[in-house]
């Protein structure tokens, strides 16, 4: 979606001198706290190479499973998109969801959050039914689980530094300073930081290139510090370098802030790059997920044809 004419009303004019100011701080502040910046809003505790995740009072160890999507239906009238899908996401691992196109890899990531709901079957986040929340525990998850949309999804009508801050002023009762030092934080931890960048910060997102637009949505995310990123399409539209620069940033958001993954994506090598497992989605369920060593050495005629680029 284009969000070129949208009118949303963007906060108040931020002061470009004290953005500056902050950055300089913030800049070597974040790069060396790197992980252990994580607040503990995020649900999340790193200690001695440990991750534990906390949600109610419910706990997760990294690599106990997160997300569990439990015999999932999910048709939009005839039009049957899942079929008994079963999947887990596990507690810092990322995982790359490939498969044909229109075949429901994002409609998959929208059942995550609660954006769409399946007919039969539970989507468990902690073992909590997505499905059964209501809008605030949904606004909850959407902070913790933070989606990164196709096209970017900013808006034109707000600088740089608005755009990232966007769900902190509306969603939490954070301050003006606090949220725009939030904002170079993140901007810095996808090299888009003012110390790199001069001027970006007021700048607009139609300014940007496609590549430096994508980084900002990636801002946006990080900036409410989740638990999980869900990443739809990072690369498309993107030339080689500037995927292999997603693809690197996917990698340091995951050892630098210990979040959890998940990476719809066409592009093959940005797939084995990013993952520790990668799951296929084929005949509306996912009947083969694997570590990448050992999915790339399946010898299914389905998953070569599909990763090898051949049809039928
Ligand atoms: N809100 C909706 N209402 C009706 N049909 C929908 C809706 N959302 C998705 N679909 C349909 O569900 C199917 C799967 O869509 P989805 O966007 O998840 O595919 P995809 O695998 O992500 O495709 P691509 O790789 O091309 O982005 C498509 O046929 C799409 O038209």
């Amino acid at each position: 979606m284009s969000d070129a004419n949208h009118s949303t009303p963007g906060p108040a004019p931020l002061d470009p001198g004290r953005i500056a100011d902050a950055a300089r701080s913030q800049t070597a502040a974040a790069l060396a706290r790197g992980a252990a910046a994580l607040p503990s809003s995020s649900g999340v505790r790193r200690a001695l190479g440990t991750t534990i995740g906390e949600f109610h009072g419910k706990t997760c160890a990294r690599g106990e499973t997160l997300i569990q999507f439990e015999n999932i239906h999910k048709a939009f009238g005839d039009n049957v998109i899942y079929r008994d899908m079963n999947l887990d996401i596990r507690l810092g691992e990322t995982l790359t969801i490939i498969g044909g196109s229109g075949e429901g890899k994002s409609v998959c990531l929208k059942l995550m959050i609660g954006l769409l709901r399946a007919e039969a079957g539970r989507v468990l986040y902690y073992g909590e039914d997505v499905g059964e929340m209501n809008a605030e525990q949904l606004r909850e998850i959407r902070m913790r689980v933070s989606m990164v949309f196709q096209g970017g999804a900013l808006f034109d009508s707000m600088t740089i530094v608005q755009n990232v801050g966007y769900a902190l002023r509306e969603h939490t009762d954070m301050g003006d300073e606090e949220i725009e030092a939030r904002a170079v934080e993140s901007l810095t931890l996808v090299g888009l930081g003012p110390a790199d960048h001069p001027g970006i910060m007021e700048q607009i997102p139609a300014a940007l290139s496609v590549g430096m637009r994508k980084r900002v949505a990636l801002a946006r995310s990080i900036a409410q510090r989740p638990e999980v990123i869900l990443y739809d399409e990072p690369t498309t539209g993107l030339d080689p370098s500037n995927c292999n620069r997603i693809a690197r940033m996917i990698r340091k958001l995951q050892r630098e802030l210990g979040v959890t993954s998940i990476v719809v994506t066409h592009d093959m090598t940005t797939a084995w790059y990013v993952a520790d497992r990668v799951a296929m989605l084929y005949d509306k369920s996912f009947p083969f997920v694997d570590e990448v060593e050992a999915f790339r050495a399946i010898d299914d005629p389905r998953v070569r044809n599909f990763i090898e680029g051949r049809t039928g």
